[in-house]
């Protein structure tokens, strides 16, 4: 799912912004950086707060605009898996001093 939304990014990052959210966030940056923050701010509040179906929603705009900001930044989702593929193994109290 995540390759295939991947796909569709940056397929639409090219489109008119005017009818395409991808397209409006390619077109600023600094847009795109601000509403993955505001998406991971309401991921946290309905963490704390809301129930289970509000915070998978929340998640998914989270993820949504990860995907997005990453193609924006030209850095594939395989270069990130492989950075977590590389910290597997190593307890996360450690991991740290392995970068
Ligand atoms: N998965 C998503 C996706 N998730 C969330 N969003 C948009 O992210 C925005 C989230 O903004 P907010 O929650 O802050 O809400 P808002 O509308 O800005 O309003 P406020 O709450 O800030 O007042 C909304 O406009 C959502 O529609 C998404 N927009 C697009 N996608 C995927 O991207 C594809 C291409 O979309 P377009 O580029 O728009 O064609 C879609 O088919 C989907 O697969």
């Amino acid at each position: 799912m995540l390759d295939r939304l991947e796909a569709t990014i940056r397929q639409r990052m090219t489109a008119d912004p005017a009818t395409s959210y991808t397209a409006k966030l390619a077109a600023d940056p600094a847009f795109a950086a601000r509403k993955l923050g505001e998406e991971a701010v309401e991921l946290v509040v309905a963490s704390l707060a809301q129930d289970r179906s509000v915070v998978v929603k929340e998640a998914a705009d989270v993820l949504f605009h990860l995907v997005a900001l990453l193609a924006i930044k030209d850095v594939p989702l395989s270069e990130v898996a492989a950075e977590l593929t590389r910290r597997e193994g190593v307890s996360g109290l450690d991991e740290k001093a392995s970068r």
